[in-house]
């Protein structure tokens, strides 16, 4: 029954551009903070709300929200390949709990992840099969994106589900805050471009090589001012941390779409997973944040925040 959070961003930068060595020890010490909360927290589930980047979930077939069954990481940006260790059938009475609220929600008996879901586990765990994982896809970067208040009660559904096992579980939120990273949208896509936002799974080591250097080029001209993305945006990213921290998670469904992107770029999207994340620790109680932490950092293409919290 006990539930704590961690909400963090990510950025499969972090081992590919080297931000000021004050930046770095800020960002190491936020992990180490991390760590130490999880650790003590010592949770015998994980329930991991991430996003993916075209390399699990692509146009065929998009859900908003999809719970995995069974689940492989795909290793992009040197990020850990393999199985998560998801507990099966629990993952499945989580999907008809989430169901028999009126909460839609998408099953896969074979998702992929990628470093938005592996990444958090890495830092935290060390390993990605250290704790039972329940991964649970929220959609952050393919439009059409399910407006908050659904992300808020796909997130209140399965917290009110957490809150009746037998279990200590860490809810993660991995993504955000503001960014705009060179991924594509469809409606600018050119052909090779749409054909991988379609069914782009698997591609050879010289595609996916291709893709990630791109992206790392992109985060030295953005360090260097010379990029062309869209700029962070310390303000707004401080506004939505305020707001999770705030217990009031109705606030968040002012945010629309065209708003976010606006201000916060494309892939501040990525958020819904920290509304899903602190929707299902508030559905089991109020909360306090015990720890915050924000930079915005163009070498990682990230304002990056990290939470923790408790019930209490
Ligand atoms: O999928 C990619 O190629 C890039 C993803 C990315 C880049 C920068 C920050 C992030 O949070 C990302 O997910
Ligand atoms: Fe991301």
């Amino acid at each position: 029954m006990p539930v704590a959070l961690v909400c963090m961003s990510h950025s499969p930068l972090l081992d590919f551009v080297e931000p000021a060595a004050d930046v770095r020890a800020a960002v190491d010490a936020a992990f180490q903070q991390a760590r130490a909360f999880a650790a003590d927290f010592d949770p015998t589930l994980v329930v991991s709300f991430a996003p993916d980047h075209y390399n699990g979930f692509f146009y065929d077939l998009m859900p908003p929200f999809c719970v995995g069954y069974e689940a492989t990481a795909v290793g992009d940006y040197g990020s850990q390949a393999g199985p998560l260790r998801v507990p099966g059938e629990l993952a499945e009475s989580l999907a008809q709990h989430v169901l028999n609220q009126d909460v839609d929600i998408a099953i896969s008996r074979r998702m992929e992840v990628d470093h938005g879901a592996v990444q958090p586990l890495e830092i935290l765990f060390g390993d990605i099969t250290a704790r039972p994982v329940v991964p649970v896809f929220v959609n952050g970067v393919a439009r059409p994106f399910a407006p908050m208040r659904r992300v808020r009660r796909m997130g209140a559904a399965i917290g009110k589900y957490l809150a009746t096992l037998d279990e200590r579980v860490l809810v993660i939120g991995s993504g955000g805050l503001s960014h705009d990273p060179p991924v594509p949208q469809w409606a600018t896509a050119h052909d090779a471009q749409r054909a991988m936002l379609l069914n782009g799974r698997h591609p050879t080591d010289e595609a996916r090589a291709a893709r990630q250097q791109r992206v790392i080029e992109a985060a030295r001209q953005f360090a260097a001012g010379t990029a062309t993305i869209r700029d962070l945006n310390p303000d707004w990213d401080q506004r939505f941390m305020d707001l999770c921290a705030s217990g009031d998670l109705a606030a968040a469904d002012a945010l629309t779409p065209e708003a976010m992107a606006e201000e916060a770029g494309n892939s501040a999207h990525e958020v819904r997973t920290w509304v899903a994340a602190f929707s299902a620790l508030r559905a089991v109680g109020t909360y306090t944040v015990d720890y915050r932490f924000y930079r915005p950092i163009p070498e990682f293409i990230a304002g990056f925040g990290l939470m923790t919290a408790h019930i209490g």
